[in-house]
């Protein structure tokens, strides 16, 4: 199984890109972590959002590996602790299919999209940049793996 971030946003500031890669970095071999950053679409002229957010769907669409799970990320999803993120992480190694995260653009994320996905998971009821966004769930990816493999980064 391979873990994917498919994330709208490139030429990030460093500190993003150092952030994500502190944890990315910490996964092991057997679930490693793959970016795949998608240009958002230009926002200049009369494109209304729901056009932009069409339009990157089209590219998010074409960076998702075939067959993949798809978790789409959006601040009106499912709330999931990082416990349950570590039973899904069982679940999916055990299955074997790829699972790909999906990290919407400055609008968010189609609707369509939202609605084919497998999952819809929020990281919390804050609205936050997508950058960020990319951060903290590298960060609880390897929080989630640390606890199925009773590692001491996470305490309870
Ligand atoms: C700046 S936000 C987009 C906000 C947009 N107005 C909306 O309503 O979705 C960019 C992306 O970051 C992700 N994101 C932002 N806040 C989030 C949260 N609390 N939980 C999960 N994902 C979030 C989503 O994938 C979103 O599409």
């Amino acid at each position: 199984m391979q873990l994917v971030i498919a994330a709208v946003g490139h030429k990030m500031p460093a500190w993003i890109e150092a952030g994500f890669n502190e944890y990315a970095k910490r996964m092991p071999p057997e679930c490693r972590i793959a970016l795949k950053e998608i240009k958002p679409i230009d926002r200049s002229g009369s494109k209304t959002a729901d056009t932009v957010m069409a339009l990157e769907r089209a590219r998010i669409e074409a960076a998702i590996p075939k067959g993949s799970r798809i978790v789409a990320l959006d601040e009106r999803g499912k709330d999931i602790s990082t416990v349950q993120l570590s039973q899904l992480l069982t679940q999916w190694q055990q299955d074997g299919r790829d699972v790909t995260f999906v990290i919407g653009g400055a609008d968010g994320l189609d609707q369509g999209f939202k609605a084919s996905a497998d999952m819809l998971v929020r990281i919390s009821s804050l609205t936050l940049p997508h950058g960020m966004v990319r951060v903290l769930l590298a960060e609880q990816l390897y929080r989630a793996w640390s606890i199925t493999q009773n590692h001491p980064y996470h305490r309870v």
